[in-house]
Formats: C-alpha cells, structure tokens, sequence
C-alpha cells in the first residue's frame, strides 16, 4: 500500500500542497487532476522520490521514503510530462539501453512483448521517426522494464489520437487489474479519468473538478 501522511510542499512562499493525506491499494487506478499549477507534477515528483517533502511522510508496504529511497526507486516506475527517450537510437536500442540502468534484467523477446503488448511494433526503427503517441508508449514499456510496484504517469495520453488513448488506457487497466500495480496518473480529459480510474483524487483550491466529477459516480478523494 502506498500511504501518504499529511505531506506539505512549498516553493520559496508558494505553498503547493498542503497536509496531503489518502491511501492507495495495488491494483488501483487513481486519476490525479486539478487545474494548472495545482500540484500534480509536483505531488508525482515527491511519490518518485525525485523531490523531497518540506513536511509528512510517504510509505511504501514497510518502506520509508526519507529512510529506505534506494530500495524504493527499485519499486517505482516515472513518466514525465517530457519524453525522456534516445531520438537517434531504435525501440530496441532504447529499450536495451534502459534495461542495462534497471534493477531487472530481461531477453530481448521480453523487452519485444513489453513494446508489442502496446501496439508499438517499430522494433528496429529511430525514435526520431515515431510519432508522438508511439513515443509515448515506448517510453512506458520502459517504465515496465523493472516490474514497478507504482506507475507514475505525468499526463501520458497528451496529444495523441483516441485510438493510441485507448489503447494506452488498456494496457493500464490491465497493469493494474493483472500485475496488481498501483497507477497513479494525471489528465486533463476528463472522460478518460471518468473511464478509466478506480477513484480520483483532487488537488488544489479550485472546487471545479471535484464538482464535476462527482456526477460521474465515482469515488473522489477529496484533500
Ligand atoms: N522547481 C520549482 N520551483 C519553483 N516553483 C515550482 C517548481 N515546480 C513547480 N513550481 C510551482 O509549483 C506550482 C505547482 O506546479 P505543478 O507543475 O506541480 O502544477 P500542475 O498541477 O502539474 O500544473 P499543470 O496542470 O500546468 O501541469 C506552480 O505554481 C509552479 O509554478
């Protein structure tokens, strides 16, 4: 379970969150949303362990962010908003490239399906040529790389047509459902959060959101 406890994060006198507290279960889905500037990279960024809280604490099963860090990144998977793939090299470059950086090593027939399972199936072609939404979905199979207990998606589904959407929304669901992971991820379509997450959580001052979401039935964790 991943359990965060009244966790507070301010930039110089921009106080961005404020006393945060929920829990989530693996297999969870979460949609995170909030308006521009409410703190959703942010709250992303101390999860992955990339940025410190000024308060509170986040745990991960028995593990500590300030104590066990190391042991923790072994568990988590990050995708930020920018794409952080080797344009000059292949989806089996990229793909080999950060399975030597992971804590796991897999085959080349495993790093293949992990590509494959999402409808990428430009093996030996240059990033440089894929399009946006394929760029995207090669840089989650390398998320998975290392079986993370925690995904992370800092809005993963921007800019790309309905049908890479869904298919990305899939392979999440199924993450999640299957493997038992915890995913956490931001979006601005709401009829994707509407669909795809088990509760949402809403930050920031601005009610907008949750007032809009509440009609959709689902569970909404309000901080
Ligand atoms: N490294 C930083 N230094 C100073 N201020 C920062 C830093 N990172 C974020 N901020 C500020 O913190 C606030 C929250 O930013 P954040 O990127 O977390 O919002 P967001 O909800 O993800 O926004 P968006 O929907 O636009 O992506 C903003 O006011 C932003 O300017």
């Amino acid at each position: 379970m991943l359990k965060v406890d009244s966790l507070s994060k301010r930039y110089a006198k921009n106080q961005v969150l404020h006393q945060l507290s929920f829990q989530i279960h693996p297999g969870e889905i979460i949609g995170l949303v909030g308006e521009n500037g409410a703190g959703k990279s942010t709250l992303l960024r101390l999860l992955a362990t990339i940025d410190s809280p000024d308060k509170g604490t986040i745990s991960l099963d028995s593990l500590t962010y300030g104590k066990d860090k190391k042991e923790i990144r072994k568990h988590i998977g990050f995708v930020p908003q920018d794409i952080a793939i080797w344009d000059e090299l292949s989806v089996r470059e990229n793909m080999h490239f950060f399975e030597k950086l992971s804590y796991q090593s897999k085959s080349e027939v495993q790093l293949k399906q992990l590509c494959l399972d999402m409808n990428l199936n430009k093996w030996d072609e240059p990033v440089k040529t894929l399009s946006g939404g394929m760029k995207r979905k090669l840089n989650l199979a390398i998320t998975l790389i290392h079986d993370p207990k925690v995904l992370l998606l800092d809005e993963p589904t921007v800019g790309i047509d309905l049908k890479s959407k869904k298919e990305i929304g899939t392979y999440l669901w199924k993450q999640a459902k299957e493997f038992n992971r915890i995913i956490v991820y931001t979006s601005h379509d709401m009829d994707e959060i509407r669909e795809l997450c088990d509760r949402i959580l809403c930050i920031g001052n601005d009610r907008f959101y949750e007032e809009l979401l509440r009609k959709s039935g689902k569970e909404i964790i309000s901080v």
